[in-house]
């Protein structure tokens, strides 16, 4: 089995406004509803632990959701140190070979059977797995006058998404040698990749979108209402 870790501490610097994005809503409810759903709607998920922003007003206080319990803590003034966070506060008994998927609350739109797929292939690789989409666009590369300045090779390049599964002892010890060494991720697999680890890519919906900026949410919001309306 499984436990999902949701950092859910951002201020949503690149969205604007006064709600952090992740208690924006679409289709009805929050994001971070929409992504804990997700998660504790699947049944080789047991709990989450949501790490949030220190004096959080809008967290609804979840102690368990879908019959699952949910534990919040404090994250950190990075994502990595959120995950950490959410990490060092699950309970006792939940053993170093058990699988952790990290994903974000910004992204709402997570389906069933992508969890399963990257619990499946992290069950298999010791490394641990990831959703992640690849590129299928032409890559630029700009100069300082936000000119072209070369066309990247996309060739075997991918998005990497969320969730990220790893089983804890090892993200334990990718998160804390990051941290130890100051080095800045920005995914949970770029953590363990400096380990010298090689995790597994899986190939996940392109409309597991994480909402960054207004136009991400107005689609996010079609994409929820066209769920909920089949
Ligand atoms: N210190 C942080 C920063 C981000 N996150 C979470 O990590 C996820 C992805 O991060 P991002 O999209 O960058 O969210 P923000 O940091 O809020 O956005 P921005 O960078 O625009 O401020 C989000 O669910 C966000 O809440 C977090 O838990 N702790
Ligand atoms: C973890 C992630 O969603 C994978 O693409 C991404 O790295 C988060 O980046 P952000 O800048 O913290 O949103």
């Amino acid at each position: 089995m499984s436990w999902a870790l949701v950092p859910a501490a951002g201020s949503g610097r690149r969205f604007g406004g006064e709600v952090p994005k992740q208690y924006l809503h679409a289709a009805g409810k929050p994001l971070i509803e929409h992504a804990l759903d997700a998660l504790l709607a699947h049944p080789r998920i047991d709990g989450a632990v949501v790490a949030l922003a220190e004096g959080d007003p809008r967290w609804p206080g979840w102690t368990s959701l879908h019959g699952k319990p949910v534990i919040a803590c404090i994250g950190g003034g990075e994502r990595a140190d959120s995950v950490l966070a959410a990490l060092r506060a699950l309970p006792d008994g939940v053993a170093d070979d058990e699988l952790l998927l990290v994903h974000d609350a910004a992204r709402p739109n997570l389906r069933g059977d992508d969890i399963d797929r990257l619990i499946d292939a992290a069950m298999i690789c010791a490394d641990g797995a990831i959703l992640a989409a690849p590129v299928r666009d032409t890559l630029k590369r700009a100069d300082a006058e936000v000119h072209i300045a070369v066309t990247e090779p996309r060739g075997g390049l991918w998005r990497a998404l969320t969730p990220q599964a790893f089983r804890r002892g090892l993200l334990l010890r990718a998160l804390e040698a990051a941290r130890a060494t100051g080095a800045a991720v920005t995914d949970e697999a770029m953590a363990v990749e400096r380990l010298g680890l090689h995790p597994a890519l899986v190939e996940g919906r392109e409309d597991n979108l994480k909402v960054t900026t207004p136009a991400d949410l107005a689609l996010v919001e079609f994409l929820l209402q066209s769920r909920l309306s089949s």
